[in-house]
């Protein structure tokens, strides 16, 4: 039996400024919907660069911050400080004033040994934040790789086809890496991808079409039960129909 198609929302910015509100008000819209529901929400978001404006519009939105819990997709294995940090990069955007720094962050536990037993730690703490057979975030934000990978499921790599437990090692980038799986990124209640520049425009247009195997696409694999919707500007779009 073939899998039920994913449905997209796809939403074209018409600017930087634009793209970065949208964003912002996408995961401001789902955190409110969990907490109309529940004491906390937990949101996981995307590390690299483009989410950085999104990120700093978001700090700016006031919401009762301390339900909050703040995760990443992925993490690459390095120290907190070190430049290419994703805890360093939300620390410097999303973390950095009031209100949003009275959020809970959880970062990838990168002190560790070894990545495998960064995973381990971060499964742990999973876990307890999100209970139940596979944790499910209220909010996914994830980031397109011109590769066709999102957080650090990368083609060519075995992290992709990791699907029986929520945390695993890869690589990417030259960097070791700890992620989300492909069945944890499916489980979120809002799925929100943000895609930014012309390099993306190949990834993004596979990533939207049905027959477009996962292998060579990996961000294919996040199927969630809702819409997935896609953030994108005019120039990572510029190849889809209608746009
Ligand atoms: O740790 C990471 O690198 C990210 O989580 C990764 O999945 C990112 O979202 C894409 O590589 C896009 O990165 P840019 O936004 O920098 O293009």
């Amino acid at each position: 039996m073939t899998e039920p198609s994913t449905r997209y929302q796809l939403i074209v910015a018409t600017s930087p400024e634009e793209l970065a509100r949208q964003a912002a008000e996408q995961i401001a819209a789902g955190i409110d919907l969990a907490l109309a529901e529940r004491d906390r929400a937990q949101i996981a978001l995307s590390g690299g660069e483009t989410p950085r404006a999104a990120y700093a519009r978001l700090a700016e939105e006031h919401l009762p911050w301390e339900r909050v819990d703040v995760l990443l997709g992925d993490e690459r294995w390095v120290p907190a400080d070190d430049p290419s940090s994703n805890a360093r990069m939300l620390r410097e955007t999303l973390l950095a004033h009031p209100p949003a720094s009275h959020a809970r962050f959880h970062p990838v536990p990168t002190d560790r040994p070894s990545p495998q037993a960064s995973a381990e730690a971060y499964a742990s703490e999973l876990a307890v934040l999100c209970p139940g057979a596979l944790p499910r975030f209220d909010v996914m934000l994830l980031g397109l790789g011109d590769d066709g990978h999102t957080a650090s499921l990368f083609p060519g790599t075995a992290a992709p086809g990791v699907l029986d437990r929520p945390v695993t090692t890869g690589e990417g980038k030259g960097l070791p890496r700890i992620t989300l799986t492909a069945p944890v990124l499916s489980a979120a209640r809002r799925v929100i991808f943000l895609v930014s520049g012309a390099g993306k425009r190949q990834a993004l247009a596979r990533l939207l079409d049905p027959v477009e195997p996962a292998e060579r696409t990996p961000a294919r694999l996040v199927r969630p039960a809702g819409v997935v919707v896609i953030l994108a500007d005019a120039a990572a779009a510029a190849d889809l129909p209608g746009t």
